[in-house]
């Protein structure tokens, strides 16, 4: 077994003529709560499609040791994921659901699952089929949180989740599920309700890494100033990668800059992830 989750090296996706994933090459370690971040249409879900074996690739890639094009079936033993489209047979009840699942995986904890709905107000004795769209994706991610797996790949888990149940969700992730032993990737547009629970973070960019970095280091990194009137020559000198205006002042993001030299150029702010990702993706502060 090897000291990373996953292993990629030069992974590549071709659509036809289309590049959906341009050799990319990245680690993921043991224990670690793993954000990937991009625009829509970015490579995401091909990115993971490739880690769980949906898809074809080409370049390396190892996931807990094994190659998920050749070891599909010994790759699910120890891997779980929801994609963004959830989907559970229709005609099953909730209850059926439970039943196979619990049949068919030995590592399914019901009473786990059972504790999980409990939660929420989804019948049991209902089909799938009868089920709202948040509903659908409650008993989804039930299912998934139950099942003891090293590895959990989240692709837009609370699509279509009330606000409440979304941060239950991301709360019971980080306190009941994560522990070391486990791996967690999860990619959602809802920034601001994972960046709490992640430990490391990947922007993606026309099937690019852009950036990947440990949370604490990002937030650290980047830091933004409302530059004072009549410093912005010297604002612009530091070099910002981001610009934008705020009130009628400017305001200017930077990235590696110790924050004595920002303060002198204005009030300065640390930055959350989503205002990290969108300037360092368009430009604009
Ligand atoms: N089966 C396919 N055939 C052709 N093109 C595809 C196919 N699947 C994905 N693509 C293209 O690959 C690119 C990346 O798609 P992907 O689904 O990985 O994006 P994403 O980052 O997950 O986006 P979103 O946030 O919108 O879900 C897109 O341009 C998409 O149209």
């Amino acid at each position: 077994m090897t000291d990373y989750v996953i292993e990629a090296k030069g992974l590549s996706k071709r659509f036809g003529d289309f590049q959906a994933l341009n050799g990319v090459d990245f680690k993921v370690p043991l224990g670690r709560i793993l954000g990937v971040i991009g625009a829509n249409g970015a490579g995401k879900t091909t990115m993971l499609n490739a880690v769980l074996g949906l898809s074809s690739y080409d370049g390396e890639l190892s996931v807990l040791g094994l190659d998920p094009s050749k070891d599909r079936d010994a790759l699910m033993q120890d891997v779980c994921f929801i994609a963004d489209v959830a989907t559970l047979p229709k005609w099953m009840k909730v209850v059926e659901v439970l039943d196979y699942v619990e049949a068919v995986h030995p590592r399914f904890n019901r009473a786990k699952a059972m504790d999980f709905l409990s939660r929420t107000k989804v019948p049991l004795d209902r089909k799938v089929r009868a089920l709202s769209k948040g509903m659908t994706v409650q008993v989804h991610l039930a299912v998934v949180m139950s099942i003891d797996a090293k590895l959990l790949v989240l692709d837009e888990p609370t699509l279509g989740l009330d606000i409440i149940f979304r941060k239950q969700f991301y709360q019971s992730l980080l306190e009941e599920y994560f522990d070391e032993e486990r791996t967690v990737i999860i990619t959602t547009h809802q920034v601001e309700e994972v960046e709490h629970i992640l430990s490391d973070v990947m922007f993606i960019q026309d099937g690019n890494i852009v950036l990947e970095s440990d949370m604490d280091e990002l937030t650290q990194q980047f830091i933004e100033v409302m530059v004072s009137p009549g410093k912005e020559e010297e604002a612009m000198k530091l070099g910002p990668i981001a610009k934008g205006s705020t009130f009628g002042k400017s305001t200017c993001v930077y990235k590696n800059i110790d924050r004595e030299t920002l303060a002198k150029l204005g009030e300065t702010r640390r930055l959350g992830l989503a205002d990290i990702f969108v300037a360092t993706m368009t430009g604009e502060a």
